[in-house]
């Protein structure tokens, strides 16, 4: 979502956006203005106005301590829309009660609701992951889950698929105590591909979970058979990886 802000240029000085890395800085009719995309990139949203003349510049001899000094112009006032390019390092995604949020919970602090039945998840919920020994942590999303049709606005919609367009890469949930666990794969790619063409092959990996269920083992099975990379058994409820499944 982007949030509004109003700026407004002070005498002389202007204003500044300091805003984090990949921010799209946006004019209320949504044209681009800017994209901060490094460290110390910055806008100027606002240009301040020329300073009035001091006191000082009304000394004479009849009057040599003047208490009169000018006021200067007012700078630009604007209104001007930021916008959040990159959301999270990785997005997960999934099929609504896939799981998503219980992996969330699992591996960060982050508390989205969980329950046994789909759309529980309406907004994005950040969890921060690993704290690695450089102090770099990995930002983790957990999106609403998506559904057939979902690029023709069908359920949460292009909402949802904006949110993974923000992620650099994305962890594919798929509910293995379901038949066909595959068909959910190809679905989900099928739907982010045509939402955005190459957008289902950010760097991305998969995770097959609920293998605490009877019924996953097999599935498990056939997925890793139909997936060309390695499929990662999880059970998020138990937080387990299931390492004697493992084919890396
Ligand atoms: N047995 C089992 N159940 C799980 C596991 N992970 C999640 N569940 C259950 O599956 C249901 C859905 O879990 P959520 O985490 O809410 O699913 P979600 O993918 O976030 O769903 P949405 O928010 O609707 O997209 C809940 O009842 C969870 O308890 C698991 O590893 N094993
Ligand atoms: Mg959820």
């Amino acid at each position: 979502m982007a949030e509004a802000i109003k700026c407004r240029g002070r005498i002389v000085t202007h204003l500044y956006i300091d805003v984090p890395r990949g921010t799209i800085v946006r004019t209320e009719d949504g044209a681009e203005l800017s994209t901060l995309e490094e460290e110390r990139d910055y806008y100027i949203a606002a240009r301040g106005g020329a300073g009035g003349k001091g006191n000082a510049h009304f000394v004479s001899s009849a009057d040599t301590t003047p208490r009169f000094a000018q006021e200067g112009a007012l700078g630009e006032d604007r209104m001007l829309y930021v916008e959040l390019k990159i959301l999270a390092h990785v997005g997960l995604i999934g099929f609504p009660n896939a799981g998503k949020s219980t992996l969330l919970r699992a591996i960060s602090r982050a508390r989205p609701k969980v329950s046994p039945y789909p759309f529980t998840t309406l907004h994005p919920h950040i969890g921060m992951v690993v704290q690695y020994e450089d102090l770099e942590q990995v930002a983790v999303a957990d999106i609403p889950g998506l559904i057939e049709g979902a690029h023709k606005n069908k359920g949460l919609g292009f909402a949802f698929l904006r949110h993974i367009e923000r992620c650099l890469c994305l962890l594919y949930v798929i509910d293995l105590s379901l038949d066909e666990p595959w068909a959910q794969l190809d679905c989900l790619k099928y739907e982010l591909e045509q939402y955005q063409d190459g957008l289902s092959e950010r760097p991305n990996a998969v995770i097959g979970n609920k293998m605490d269920l009877p019924e996953a083992a097999a599935n498990f099975k056939e997925l890793q058979k139909r997936v060309n990379i390695p499929v990662i058994p999880i059970s998020a409820e138990k937080k387990l990886i299931l390492k004697n499944f493992l084919c890396i």
